[in-house]
C-alpha cells in the first residue's frame, strides 16, 4: 500500500470559468491557470503521481506545452489514472479538502465525487471531497485565491501469477 498527497493554489481572475473539481460552478470570477485551472483536479492529480514515485502534473504536462493550453483537467487526470495503473497500482480512495472562502461549495460537492471516480474509473464512494473557508484568514480568506489539498492510498495490484 502506498500514500499520496497533494497540494494546489490558483488565483482568481475575470473572465475565466470557476471549475473544480470537473464541475463549472457559477461564479463572477473564475481561476487563473494555463489550463482549465481545476485546483482540485491538480491537487488529486499530483497525490497520486505522488503514491506511484511518479513526481508532479508539471512534470507529465508542462505549463511551457502550448498542447495543454486550456487543457481539460479531467482528461489529464484519466492519464494520471493510465500512469498509477502502468506502475501496477490501483486506487483504493482519494479523500480531499478544497479552501475556498467563497462561493458556497457545498451544492457541488457529489457532483465532483461522480466526475473525479469516473475520470478514474472507480466507485463515487472511492472518492470524498470536503470544502472549507479560513475564516476570513490568509490569501483564500481575503478571496485571492483557492488552495485544495489531496490525499490518496493505492495498492499493488494481484497480478494473478505465482514465482
Ligand atoms: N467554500 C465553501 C466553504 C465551506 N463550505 C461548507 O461550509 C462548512 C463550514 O465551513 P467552515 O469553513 O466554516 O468550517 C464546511 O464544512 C462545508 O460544508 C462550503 O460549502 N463551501
Ligand atoms: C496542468 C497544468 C498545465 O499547464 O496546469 P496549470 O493551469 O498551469 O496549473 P498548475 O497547477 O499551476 O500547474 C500544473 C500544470 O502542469
Amino acid at each position: 500500500m502506498r500514500i499520496g498527497h497533494g497540494f494546489d493554489v490558483h488565483q482568481f481572475a475575470e473572465n475565466r470559468n470557476l471549475i473544480i473539481g470537473g464541475v463549472t460552478i457559477p461564479y463572477e470570477l473564475g481561476l487563473a491557470g494555463h489550463s482549465d485551472a481545476d485546483v482540485l483536479l491538480h491537487a488529486i492529480s499530483d497525490s497520486l503521481l505522488g503514491a506511484v514515485a511518479e513526481g508532479d502534473i508539471g512534470k507529465h504536462f508542462p505549463d511551457t506545452d502550448e498542447a495543454y493550453k486550456g487543457a481539460d483537467s479531467k482528461k489529464l487526470l484519466e492519464e494520471v489514472a493510465g500512469i498509477v495503473r502502468s506502475k501496477g497500482f490501483e486506487i483504493s480512495n482519494i479523500d480531499s479538502v478544497v479552501i475556498a472562502q467563497k462561493p458556497k461549495l457545498a451544492p457541488y460537492i457529489s457532483e465532483m465525487c461522480r466526475v473525479i471516480a469516473e475520470a478514474l474509473n472507480v466507485e463515487t464512494g472511492q472518492v470524498n471531497v470536503k470544502a472549507t473557508t479560513t475564516e476570513k484568514l490568509g490569501f483564500t480568506g481575503r478571496g485571492e485565491g483557492i488552495a485544495a489539498e489531496a490525499i490518496c492510498l493505492v495498492e499493488k495490484m494481484e497480478t494473478g501469477l505465482s514465482d
